[in-house]
Parts: C-alpha cells; sequence; structure tokens
C-alpha cells in the first residue's frame, strides 16, 4: 500500500528543487495519482505541489499529511513528469517552474472548482445532505458541497463519474472589457438607415466610412486612428441610432462560429512524393527519426504535413504542429481545420484562459487528435504521438526568452525519442543549426526545389537608397518601386509593403543639440507613438507626452526620427491617393480577429496595398499578389547580434516567397542602403546553400554556434558597484573551473549587456562560448547556489541562458 507521496513544492529556490515526501491521509488513498496536484503544509504554510511518486517508506521521520488534492484526474503524464527532469537539466530551472510551463496559465490562476450531476445521473443518487444545494442549482461550489460532506466522499465519486467537476477563473475582473460601437443591425438595414438619416456631419461621415469599409463592432481607440478625436461623433451615431453602444469581453473565439470549406488530399507532385515517403515510412515504423525539409516558398511543405499527419491519425495516433505565433494566421489554421475538422486544438495568445483551458481539456480527454499552436502546444498532453511538426523551424520565437528557457525544438525531439517517432522540421529558410545538422547527418534533409504549378520564384531587384537620394528622391519610395506599383493598380493587382521594424524605433531627437529622449528607468530611447502623442518605453512600460521643448536645451525644434507604419500609410495617401491600403501592425492588430479581418480583407481584394510589419511575412499564399516590396532592407542587419545576418536573410527570403505564388509571375524590390551586404544580395537570389556557407564561414571565424555552443549569464542589481562585483566573482569563478584556454572553451566577461540598465537594474554577464565542457553545467549550477543568499535577501538576479538568442 502507498503510504507516502513525493511532492514538488511551489517554492521556487535552489535548496527546495528536489521532492519532499508526505504522508497520504487514509480518506484520500483512493483519490490521489501521480501527477496530481495537491496542497501541503510546507513550514508554517500551505503551497501547493506536483505528486511525482508514490512510495512505502521514507527516510525522514515525523512526515506531515498531505491536506488535499487539487485535481481530480493527473494534469501531467509520466511522459510529461520525465519531460520536467529533462527540461530543468536542459535549461538549469527549477522542477517546480518546469511543470508549471507545461499546464495551461488558467490552472495556474486562482480558480473555483464547481460539480455538476453527471448526465443521465440523478439527484437521487445524492447523498441526502447534498440534494437540497442540487435542488437549488445546477452547478455547485465544491466548498459549499464540502461543508456537507467529506471531500474525500467528493473526489471519489467524481472520479467515478457521479459528477463532473468544472473550473472557473476566480477574478473576472482580470478579463479585459472594452466598449465597442456597434453598427446597428445588419448592413442592409445599416444603409437602409443611413439613406434615411441624411447625415452633414464631415466627421460623423467620415466614421461611418469606417464602417461601411469594416462592417464590425470598434472602439474608439480604432476608430480615432482614423478619424482624431471622434468620441463625440460616434455618441451622435448612437442617439441617431445607427451604432449601439456594446462592452464585450476582449477575448472571443474567433474560429467558433467559423465553416471551415472542408478539403481532400491532394495528388502530390514528385518532389512532395519524395519527401514524404521516408516521413511515412517512419510513422508506419514508429521510428524516431528528424527531417528537414527544406523545401522553398511555395513548394507545398504544409500538403506534406497534412498528409503525414492523416496516416498518423490513421494509425490511431496524434499530431502537434508547431507554427510562430504570428503566423497562426487564420489561413493557416483554416488549412489544418479544413483537412481535420473538429479533430483539431488551436493553441495561440489570443485565446482567453477559460478558452486555453478548454482547448488543453480537448486534448487531455482525447477529443481530438491534432493540436494546432505556438511554442507551448510542445506541451499538450497527448499520450500517443505519431509525428511532431515544426513549421518554419528557424523562427527564434521557439526559444522561450523567460525561465525555463527552453527551445521547442529540442523539446520537440525529446518527446519524439520518448514516443518512437518521426519530427519534422520544416522551412524555406532552415537555421544554420539545424542545417548543419543535416549535412552531419544527424538530420535527415529533404528537399523541395521547385514551386507548385511550375511557378517561378520572383524576381528580386535591389535598390540602392543612396542612389536615389543622390538623384534628389527624398521619398521612402524609389523611383522603380513606385513605377512598379503603379503598374499593379493599373493592372489590379496586389502589393504587399513590408516596413522591417526589427531592432528598430521611431525615436525622439532634438535637432538643436543632438539629445534623444531616453526612458529614466532604462539605458534605452523611448518609442513614439503618434496616436496619443506619446513617447513610450518598451522594457518596463513608462509613458509620457511628447515635450514641446527639449529637455537639455529647451529649444522646440523637437522631432521624431524613423518610418513608422503609419507615416508610410500618410504618405502612400500622398501619393498614390486611388490606392486602397490595409496597415497591419501591433496597433490594427491587437484586438481579437482583427487580423483575420484584415486578411480577409485583402484576400477578397478590398484593397490594394498590404502595409505591415514582419507580420505579414509568412504563411500568406494569395494568387493575386504579384510585388513585394520591402522599404528598408537593412534596419534588422545592425542590430549587435551575431544573427542578425541570418535573420535578414531569412526574412527577406520569407517576404519575397509571397509573391506570385501562383499563376501570376512575382516581382521583389528590396530598398536599401547596404546593398553590397551578402545577406541581401544572396536573398535576391534565392541561394540559401551559398548563404549557408558564406555564414557558415563568419561565424567559424568569429567563433559562434554553429561551431561553439553559447551560454550566457546575466547578472542585474539596482546598485553599479555591486553588481560589477557578483559578475567578476562568477566569471573568474567561472574560469577557474572551466577549460578556459587549455581546451577550445572560451570565456569573455566580465562585460556590460548591450543594455546597460533595464527597470532601474544595472546589467553585467558573461559569455562562455565552448565545444565539448562536460562541467558545464554543475559549475552553473554552483554559480546560482552559491549565491542563492544573495539573490533572495538582496534583490540580486542572475540568468543563466543555455543557447541564448538574444543576447541582450
Ligand atoms: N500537390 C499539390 N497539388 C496542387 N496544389 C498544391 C499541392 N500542394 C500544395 N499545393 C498548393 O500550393 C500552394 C503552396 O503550398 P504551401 O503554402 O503548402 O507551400 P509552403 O511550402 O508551405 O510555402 P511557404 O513556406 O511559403 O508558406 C498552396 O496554395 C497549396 O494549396
Ligand atoms: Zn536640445
Ligand atoms: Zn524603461
Amino acid at each position: 500500500m502507498n503510504r507516502i507521496a513525493s511532492v514538488i513544492v511551489d517554492v521556487p529556490t535552489a535548496q527546495t528543487d528536489r521532492s519532499f515526501d508526505y504522508l497520504i491521509p487514509d480518506e484520500l488513498k483512493d483519490n490521489l495519482e501521480v501527477g496530481m496536484r495537491v496542497i501541503v503544509p510546507f513550514g508554517n504554510r500551505q503551497v501547493q505541489g506536483f505528486v511525482i511518486a508514490f512510495k512505502e517508506t521514507s527516510t525522514v521521520s515525523g512526515l506531515k499529511e498531505i491536506i488535499e488534492p487539487m485535481d481530480i484526474e493527473p494534469v501531467l503524464n509520466q511522459e510529461l513528469l520525465q519531460l520536467g527532469e529533462f527540461l530543468a537539466n536542459e535549461t538549469l530551472c527549477l522542477k517546480i517552474s518546469a511543470y508549471q510551463v507545461m499546464l495551461p496559465p488558467a490552472l495556474k490562476a486562482k480558480y473555483d472548482k464547481y460539480i455538476t450531476l453527471a448526465k443521465d445521473r440523478e439527484i437521487g443518487e445524492l447523498p441526502k445532505e447534498l440534494e437540497p444545494l442540487f435542488l437549488k442549482q445546477k452547478k455547485v461550489n465544491w466548498k459549499d458541497a464540502e461543508k456537507l460532506v467529506p471531500s474525500s466522499y467528493l473526489y471519489r465519486q467524481a472520479r467515478a463519474g457521479l459528477f463532473d467537476v468544472s473550473y472557473e477563473i476566480k477574478n473576472k475582473g482580470n478579463k479585459k472589457k472594452n466598449i465597442y460601437y456597434v453598427p446597428f443591425s445588419d448592413q442592409a438595414q445599416f444603409l437602409n438607415k443611413l439613406n434615411q438619416l441624411n447625415l452633414t456631419g464631415k466627421k460623423q461621415l467620415q466614421v461611418v466610412n469606417i464602417y461601411l469599409q469594416d462592417f464590425a463592432p470598434h472602439t474608439v481607440k480604432q476608430i480615432e486612428t482614423k478619424v482624431p478625436n471622434a468620441r463625440s461623433s460616434l455618441n451622435q451615431l448612437v442617439s441617431k441610432g445607427l451604432l449601439k453602444k456594446e462592452e464585450y469581453e476582449e477575448y472571443r473565439d474567433p474560429y467558433q462560429n467559423k465553416k471551415f470549406q472542408e478539403t481532400k488530399a491532394l495528388p502530390l507532385t514528385d518532389e512532395q512524393e519524395l519527401v514524404i515517403k521516408p516521413i511515412l515510412d517512419s510513422i508506419e515504423h514508429s521510428t524516431h527519426e528528424v527531417f528537414l525539409l527544406h523545401g522553398v516558398t511555395g513548394s507545398g511543405k504544409t500538403e506534406v504535413y497534412l498528409q503525414s499527419i492523416e496516416k498518423v491519425m490513421k494509425n490511431g495516433k496524434e499530431a502537434i504542429v508547431l507554427v510562430p505565433e504570428i503566423s497562426l494566421t487564420p489561413q493557416m489554421v483554416e488549412r489544418f481545420k479544413g483537412r481535420f475538422g473538429n479533430k483539431v486544438a488551436v493553441l495561440h495568445s489570443g485565446l482567453s484562459l477559460g478558452e486555453k483551458y478548454d482547448e488543453w481539456r480537448k486534448i487531455q480527454r482525447k477529443e481530438v487528435q491534432v493540436v494546432v499552436g505556438a511554442r507551448s502546444a510542445i506541451f499538450a498532453p497527448f499520450e500517443n504521438i505519431g509525428i511532431i511538426i515544426i513549421d518554419e523551424e528557424h523562427e527564434t520565437s521557439y526559444k522561450q526568452e523567460d525561465n525555463p528557457r527552453y527551445h521547442a525544438r529540442d523539446v520537440a525531439i525529446e518527446r519524439g525519442k520518448n514516443h518512437h517517432c518521426p519530427v519534422v522540421l520544416g522551412s524555406a529558410t532552415p537555421s544554420l543549426e539545424s542545417f548543419a545538422r543535416a549535412q552531419k547527418g544527424v538530420y535527415h534533409l529533404l528537399t523541395m526545389q521547385k514551386r507548385m504549378n511550375n511557378s517561378q520564384l520572383p524576381v528580386v531587384e535591389i535598390v540602392d537608397m543612396r542612389e536615389e537620394l543622390r538623384t534628389g528622391n527624398r521619398s521612402m519610395f524609389s523611383t522603380a518601386l513606385l513605377e512598379k506599383m503603379r503598374l499593379r493598380l493599373e493592372r489590379s493587382e496586389q502589393i504587399v509593403l513590408m516596413l522591417n521594424r526589427r531592432g528598430y524605433s521611431s525615436f525622439v531627437m532634438c535637432r538643436n543639440c543632438g539629445y534623444v529622449l531616453k526612458c529614466p528607468n532604462c539605458d534605452i530611447s523611448l518609442t513614439y507613438h503618434k496616436v496619443t502623442d506619446q513617447v513610450k518605453c518598451h522594457y518596463c512600460g513608462f509613458e509620457m507626452r511628447t515635450p514641446k521643448q527639449c529637455p537639455e536645451c529647451s529649444s522646440n525644434h523637437i522631432r521624431f526620427f524613423g518610418t513608422g507604419t503609419q507615416k508610410v500609410e500618410e504618405e502612400l495617401g500622398r501619393i498614390l491617393p486611388e490606392a486602397r491600403v490595409i496597415r497591419m501592425d501591433v496597433d490594427t492588430t491587437t484586438r481579437k480577429g482583427s487580423h483575420e479581418k484584415l486578411l480577409t480583407a485583402f484576400q477578397e481584394k478590398k484593397a490594394d496595398i498590404l502595409l505591415g510589419t514582419q507580420m505579414i511575412a509568412k504563411g500568406l499564399d494569395f494568387p493575386n499578389i504579384t510585388l513585394v516590396g520591402v522599404l528598408s532592407a537593412d534596419s534588422s542587419l545592425h542590430i549587435p547580434d551575431f544573427r542578425s545576418s541570418e535573420r535578414t536573410f531569412q526574412l527577406l527570403t520569407q517576404v519575397s516567397g509571397r509573391a506570385g505564388r501562383h499563376e501570376l509571375p512575382g516581382e521583389v524590390i528590396i530598398q536599401t542602403y547596404t546593398p553590397e551586404h551578402y545577406s541581401i544580395n544572396f536573398a535576391k537570389e534565392h541561394d540559401y546553400l551559398t548563404f549557408y556557407q558564406y555564414e557558415m564561414m563568419i561565424r567559424k571565424r568569429g567563433q559562434y554556434p554553429p561551431f561553439y555552443y553559447l551560454a550566457l549569464i546575466n547578472v542585474s542589481h539596482e546598485n553599479l558597484q555591486y553588481t560589477y562585483t557578483v559578475i567578476e566573482k562568477i566569471t573568474s569563478f567561472v574560469r577557474g573551473q572551466l577549460a578556459d584556454g587549455k581546451g577550445e572553451t572560451l570565456i569573455l566577461g566580465p562585460a556590460v549587456s548591450p543594455i546597460l540598465k533595464i527597470k532601474n537594474r544595472y546589467r553585467y554577464q558573461c559569455l562562455i562560448k565552448y565545444k565539448n565542457e562536460p562541467n558545464l553545467i554543475s559549475t552553473l549550477k554552483q554559480v546560482l547556489e552559491h549565491f542563492q543568499e544573495d539573490q533572495v535577501k538582496r534583490g540580486l538576479h542572475i540568468s543563466i541562458d543555455l543557447n541564448p538568442y538574444s543576447m541582450m
């Protein structure tokens, strides 16, 4: 008989990063399973914990008892519990954070448990004490029921199926609500009413125009991006009965009421046949293998994924598909839902806590066989995985920048091993790390070089913007781009314009003294926001009205610099007034479903130009796009990061890939101030292989990945002197422990972080480059343990990032 449970408690410190033993009270004996969460006494507190094992005896005496379980069934299965150990080891995180990251956030929030009588069960089956409660209401709060019957009875009956248990997030107040101005009735009636009203106010007409273009609820804020100070006009339209004011929750499932067009497997092309064969073999024989599917944009990778999954489902197994958050576009979701219908769960950051939890439950209950989601979907609690697919595998968003600092690719491969199934990494521009592994034969390389329907990769032209300036063109559009845009407008074809905003912000500078507005808490310039006329810090959230005078020299020549999408939109309005523009950036896509609306409108040719940031570079598959313009190719080249060339190449290749995917041929114009840069030139030639070779040479010379592994130690504290003392100690300790100078390990530091101060904390770092360093993990653990007390008592912060993707 199991008497004792080993529990990982939610007390996140290095000393408590092990399991503690607890006695299982008699009434819980049948209700407890490994993988459930429990409440246990810890010191003089009560804390949450995860049961990771049962045992009969313990070496510790005077054990305390578990207070109560939190779950009716395990939230983590055996494999995930093991995966937690893997994460803790590989990313140097605490076990408790490894377990927490695998669960839907709703389970971490405060919630109430409710019980309802299961279908087909009757009130008569309940003990007399509970009857009155259930007669009064269908859904009974667990706490109320517990006052009347022992909780062990509730757990037992819930597990036996008498009750269904549901969770409701407690502080509903967290759910954002917003006032929306909703158009009256349907479109026809709206028009009718509009005709009757005979509006004259100019602003009101402008507002109405927005509704005519996008017949949907809007917030004041959204309206005011187009019509400034529109609130009173909106309210007048309400009083005239054309609009209604309604309060909505920010979150609503955009796919809820959507019907998805059913699709059938397409006959594969020769190339697709060739690449899918080894994947299907691996599925059939349940062998673990990692495939790198390198297929040019528009070569039909997604169809290969879909048909692989089909096979997996036929075998009664499950599939995980990861896509980058920003390409979790409706188009992508539609392709999976269209093929597999309600067998698909979708997980992305736009869902509310409750919605995410619902999707997660579908997975747990085996109601779905496929999950499509962003990074954290890799932890989907499937138990019989037949394939794991990572689309756009080069995307750095697969690396979590917070604790635990895991990379979804590593987790995918680990789970692939556990489930004896293939892992498919797909990309038109694989990461250097993955391609190097494929070259070595660690991954199985599969290549698709042709686009569908024999359509050609677009012709790319590089325009030197310095030359434009010399010839007197000061506009943000080169002559060539403008000419080609005009042509598209004449032919009613569509244009995608991308503003590369990575590592770039529209800062505010004094033209008199050169002073740049900086955040008082962080060592970073403030970003200008036109709509609100404010400047904001993207690191700490500081914001203020844009000053009218320079804080330094009091001159009023204070101006903002840089080209935001809004500014481009304005300029488009001036030079191509007839063009209809859809702008997509963080400002226009914050509202739930707005992404979808904008893209659908573009797809339905309600606009000629789609203007946006990186978020438009991926996944779009629209036949009518024949021109792609990149307004500033180089802004991502100047970030202090050894991956900046790789990222620029990837971005340019991806966005070029949006043009000419179907019958109409495509063209691309790349505007740049550094036309000689190799990443721009190889992107022009669509030449991944040569780019790869060239970049590998540079990485080798600079001793960077994939030739070396990296570990980045970052230390921060409010006191500069103390921060420096700590990083100095750490650096010299690490030097002493690791094979610095003798082997191939290099230790760089102490050095100031690229951003010296964030949120009033100074930051220093030490970078370790190594090839083979058996002592690394134990050394780093010692560092964390040594400074454990300083972290708790003095507010010191040490973060260790193995294989960092952000060098900040
Ligand atoms: N076997 C096929 N027969 C006909 N059409 C196909 C076939 N496979 C894919 N397609 C179509 O070709 C187009 C491009 O395919 P898909 O979007 O899957 O390419 P991709 O490689 O994923 O592109 P990207 O990496 O640029 O997103 C799509 O419209 C898709 O429906
Ligand atoms: Zn000044
Ligand atoms: Zn700040």
